[in-house]
């Protein structure tokens, strides 16, 4: 879908209708435009890794390309979603214009704004279906003012008006500096560092961690000793292990051109030993020729698929996108934010307290919600006048990526809130 003048600004989308499986009705389900991290992350991790439809299936990957299983938890059981690769540089997503390349904080939701503007036209069909927003990580901070620029060009008349309802994001990355300074008192609360050697940083630090005074000699020692404790550490999901070699799976995967059915390799590889290898085979997947034409990827449009581009040129020109969830709470929009409680990354404990600085009116306190009547997680909720605006929710024992590490809850967790029903 091109954005932009000139078509220069090409976003390569993912659209699943929702499974019109037992009582769902893709005419009647809410349309969600889902959006991944990074910046540059592509959204078929989302897709293959999380809460898409398909799955990698692995457990009969070991001599040819991964094949594809069903997910019985992917959110496309409930709403029907768009997944784009944003911003332009992620995934398939690509510019003619090497000047069109640069996009921002401030810049980038325009943009989404302009595709789904471009994508109605082209569907009007799913004009009345409620429209939701979602993000996580990064995107997670983009999520809110997206949903915003659609409100405000509800509001201005331009067509087509948007049945927007809300927003949802996951681990958000809304406030860098807030997010990154709670890592230290975070890993404390998780027992991943002493009492003393926390004690020693907040006093020393005088609770600031990431841009401590070059000076303070007492500062920069307890910190140092923090960091010996954290080295190693998979900081996106502290239970899971970290890989010693990424590549290793890349490295040995040479495919032979045969029909499109098999695909054979000329030999086979060891399983991989950790999930950043799960991820590695993913752009063998999505760089392989066949998988390309099926995906209608337009040949020499965009050289090689990477999971995560990291070289995206985006400026970070919003310090935090916490007022605009209070701007949409007060118009009446539903959030929910919702936050794996093993991830240090964007620990929940940081999103709680740019939720607090909000001053919304609590009106659920802090309780367990459950799925299978065990606990999945905690929850909040903030409204006033009988109407509630933005829900929290911890998923117990997950990492940044929620879905990925707790599909069943997260599945459960979404579906009640779309249905506007209590955790
Ligand atoms: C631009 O500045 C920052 C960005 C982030 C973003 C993290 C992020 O999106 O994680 C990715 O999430 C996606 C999921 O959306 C995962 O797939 C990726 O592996 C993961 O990296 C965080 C920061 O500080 C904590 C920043 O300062």
């Amino acid at each position: 879908m091109s954005v932009g003048k000139n078509d220069e600004v090409q976003l390569f989308y993912y659209f699943f209708e929702s499974e019109s499986e037992s009582e769902r009705d893709p005419q009647n389900d809410p349309l969600v435009l889902s959006l991944t991290g990074g910046p540059g992350c592509s959204s078929l991790y989302a897709i293959a890794f999380e809460f898409g439809p398909i799955n990698f299936d692995f457990s009969t990957y070991g001599s040819s390309l991964p094949s594809l299983v069903l997910n019985s938890y992917s959110w496309t059981k409930m709403a029907n979603m768009i997944f784009v690769d944003w911003p332009v540089g992620a995934g398939f997503s690509y510019t003619t214009n090497p000047e069109s390349y640069y996009t921002s904080d401030s810049k980038s939701p325009k943009d989404v704004y302009k595709f789904l503007q471009k994508w109605f036209l082209m569907h009007p069909m799913f004009l009345k279906n409620p429209l939701y927003i979602q993000g996580e990580s990064y995107a997670g901070k983009i999520a809110p003012m997206i949903a915003w620029e659609i409100s405000k060009a509800n509001e201005a008349g331009l067509l087509p008006q948007m049945y927007l309802q809300g927003y949802f994001v996951g681990n958000p990355i809304t406030d860098v500096y807030l997010v990154k300074n709670e890592k230290v008192p975070y890993a404390h609360n998780m027992g991943l560092i002493s009492d003393e050697y926390f004690k020693l940083a907040e006093c020393s630090c005088n609770g600031e961690y990431v841009i401590p005074d070059l000076n303070n000699v007492q500062c920069h020692y307890a910190l140092q000793l923090i960091n010996e404790c954290l080295e190693d550490l998979n900081t996106y999901f502290i239970l899971d292990s970290t890989c010693p070699n990424s590549n290793i799976a890349k490295r040995d995967q040479t495919f032979t051109e045969v029909d499109s059915v098999t695909i054979a390799l000329p030999s086979s590889r060891p399983k991989p030993a950790c999930r950043e290898q799960y991820y590695t085979i993913s752009e063998t997947w999505a760089n392989n020729p066949y998988v390309r034409e099926a995906l209608h990827i337009r040949e020499g449009t965009k050289g090689e698929w990477v999971r995560y581009n990291k070289s995206v040129a985006y400026a970070v020109d919003v310090a935090s996108s916490a007022e605009y969830h209070l701007l949409l709470s007060k118009k009446g929009y539903r959030g929910l934010v919702y936050s794996g409680d093993h991830d240090m990354e964007a620990p929940y404990s940081s999103t709680l307290k740019w939720i607090r600085s909000l001053n919304l009116t609590l009106d659920d306190d802090w309780r367990q919600w459950k799925v299978d009547k065990q606990i999945a997680g905690f929850t909040q909720r903030y409204g006033e006048n009988g109407s509630s605006f933005l829900t929290f929710a911890t998923i117990k024992g997950s990492g940044h990526t929620a879905p990925e590490f707790a599909p069943k809850a997260c599945f459960a967790m979404i579906s009640r809130w779309l249905s506007y029903n209590p955790l």
